[in-house]
């Protein structure tokens, strides 16, 4: 028996349309916290869509502006309500450090250190997280392929790894504001997203 499975599954309507996800928790998975699969319509699709998204409590629940989270996490629902789809929330908020140590790594970006410099002077990697987890719960939903929704090519790498068929990498889109356009270049520039942003003059 699979060591990773389906613990309980149950309906909530979402999304101002009040489109019903499929909100699934899990038994045996690789790490401890409480991460949650949300499916929206049918999972007999050959190749659905997926969306690996990392808890952001700035971003997801206040729409922070120092991220792009919270609109890529909404673009993920809304479409997922028109064509199905799986959408796989990590509680690996910060990249894994934690809320308290990512408001000490704006800090230090506030004083002028990037995404990745603020986290190594705190002593953390630059990205903490193992993707194995959403793997193990695609696994226990009994999906083997997918279309992945990411700029983010270790995701990709995690689900290939792991053996998963990723039959299509489906860029998110790119939400700029003032306050993220040093964060999605040092993601651009330093780990290889697929963000394409025109560099500052
Ligand atoms: N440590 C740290 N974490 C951050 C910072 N900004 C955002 N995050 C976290 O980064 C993660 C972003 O996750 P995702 O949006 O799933 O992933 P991604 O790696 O950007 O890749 P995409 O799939 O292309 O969005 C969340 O856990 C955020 O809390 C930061 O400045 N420092
Ligand atoms: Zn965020």
């Amino acid at each position: 028996m699979c060591a990773y499975r389906i613990r309980n599954c149950v309906e909530i309507p979402i999304l101002p349309n009040g489109h019903v996800g499929k909100f699934f928790s899990f038994d045996g998975l690789e790490s401890p916290e409480e991460h949650v699969a949300i499916v929206m319509g049918s999972l007999e699709q050959e190749s659905p869509l997926v969306r690996v998204h990392s808890e952001c409590l700035t971003g997801d629940i206040f729409g922070s502006h120092r991220c792009d989270c919270g609109a890529q996490l909404n673009e993920a629902l809304e479409r997922m309500s028109e064509e199905g789809g799986v959408l796989l929330y990590l509680r690996q908020e910060g990249r894994g450090i934690g809320l308290y140590a990512k408001l000490a790594a704006y800090r230090l970006q506030d004083g002028g250190l990037d995404t990745f410099e603020a986290n190594r002077q705190l002593s953390f990697p630059d990205d903490g997280r193992d993707f194995t987890v959403a793997a193990q719960m695609l696994a226990a939903l009994g999906v083997k392929r997918c279309r992945l929704m990411t700029n983010n090519p270790e995701k990709v790498k995690a689900l290939h790894a792991f053996g998963l068929q990723v039959d299509e990498v489906i860029p998110t889109g790119i939400f700029v504001t003032a306050h993220n356009r040093n964060y999605l270049l040092a993601k651009a520039q330093k780990k290889n997203h697929a963000i394409k942003l025109d560099l500052p003059v």
